[in-house]
């Protein structure tokens, strides 16, 4: 039996490190376990230039604690009246690495996101003409769809065409959580990828309602049915290029989320890279955990490996119920619960 692990230093491509206090209170999480992350732009007001990305890179890389060795790669956040000009300078001045693609209203602070995908032409144009990487937030908005149907119908109806149309625009479908996701992205070219999270390969949609409600286990796009799950995890451990590790770790105050209208998002962070080894093993494959953390997501965005290592022990580790820093209190993924492998760093 394997009782240590060591791979290549991860990065995570999807999390959400907020500003101010809740930064501070979140970031060494993620720079403990993460040498890069591809940090979300959805901040009150959003990152919609290159003046705010600089600003708020200056504000992580402060937040950071003495001693870690972290780098944040920023993101752009599209709006209706995004300018093509001031993306590409952004690109080219190694400000963003990419540009964040929210329908209006589809999730937290997308209320400045995008009302309709035919706005963002000369924008969608630059992006593929420079290889910059599109992120999409994947699910419609319409009140009339299912919300547990949200995602395939949005790869139906805008991101077919968006990939038909513009063949060479390279495209992370964010959080996939369904068979659809993971076989839209699996059939498409090499310019096509998707991100996944722990939660969506540990839980499905009975976590939410287990016993009563449980505003811990609400994320957006929300956990599906275990067929779901069971073929996103397929993916994940699959070997393929195509699907690399992104947390979507999205922390909110205890009281914004144990409310009558919680808000989504599951703090992941602290155990994050224990909660995927448990997958990678379950299914027999610590082989290929070290391609899903630490290399499919840079050969995809075009940019080097990380040099060192981490290591993971097999070591029984429980989980706080809170985190509890200054007047923040969050509540972790797993909170409670016992986990097989210990981060070593
Ligand atoms: N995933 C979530 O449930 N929430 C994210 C937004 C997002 O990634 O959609 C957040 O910012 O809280
Ligand atoms: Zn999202
Ligand atoms: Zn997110």
């Amino acid at each position: 039996m394997t009782t240590q692990i060591t791979i290549r230093r991860p990065d995570d491509w999807h999390v959400h490190l907020r500003d101010g206090e809740m930064l501070k209170a979140v970031v060494g999480h993620t720079a403990r376990q993460f040498a890069r992350a591809i940090v979300m732009p959805n901040l009150t007001p959003p990152v919609v230039n290159v003046a705010a990305g600089l600003a708020y890179r200056d504000r992580i890389v402060s937040a950071v604690p003495a001693g870690m060795d972290f780098t944040p790669l920023m993101v752009f956040y599209l709006t209706d009246d995004a300018d093509p000009a001031e993306i590409a300078r952004g690109y080219e001045e190694g400000v963003f690495a990419a540009c964040k693609l929210y329908p209006a209203h589809a999730t937290t602070n997308s209320a400045h996101g995008v009302t309709d995908i035919r706005k963002l032409t000369g924008v969608l144009e630059t992006m593929q003409r420079i290889g910059m990487p599109l992120l999409i937030h994947g699910e419609v908005t319409h009140r009339e769809v299912d919300i547990f149907d949200r995602e395939a119908v949005f790869i139906e109806q805008i991101l077919a065409p968006l990939v038909r149309d513009y063949p060479a625009l390279k495209i992370v479908l964010e959080h996939i959580t369904t068979a659809e996701a993971a076989d839209f992205v699996a059939e498409s070219g090499p310019q096509i990828g998707a991100t996944i999270t722990p939660q969506h390969l540990i839980i499905n949609r009975n976590a939410i309602f287990d016993g009563g409600i449980r505003p811990h286990a609400y994320c957006l796009p929300v956990a599906k049915r275990e067929r779901h799950r069971l073929a996103v995890r397929k993916a994940a451990v699959s070997g393929s290029p195509k699907f690399f590790l992104g947390t979507d770790s999205a922390p909110h105050e205890i009281g914004r989320k144990e409310s009558a209208c919680g808000c989504a998002g599951i703090f992941n962070a602290p155990y994050a890279l224990e909660s995927y080894l448990q997958v990678f093993e379950e299914e027999g494959v610590l082989d290929r955990f070290e391609g899903f953390a630490s290399e499919h997501g840079p050969r995809f965005y075009g940019l080097p490996l990380n040099e060192g290592t981490v290591t993971l022990q097999r070591e029984e580790v429980s989980v706080p119920e809170k985190i509890v820093d200054g007047d923040i209190t969050l509540v972790p993924f797993h909170a409670g619960e016992t986990l097989r492998w210990r981060f070593i760093g």
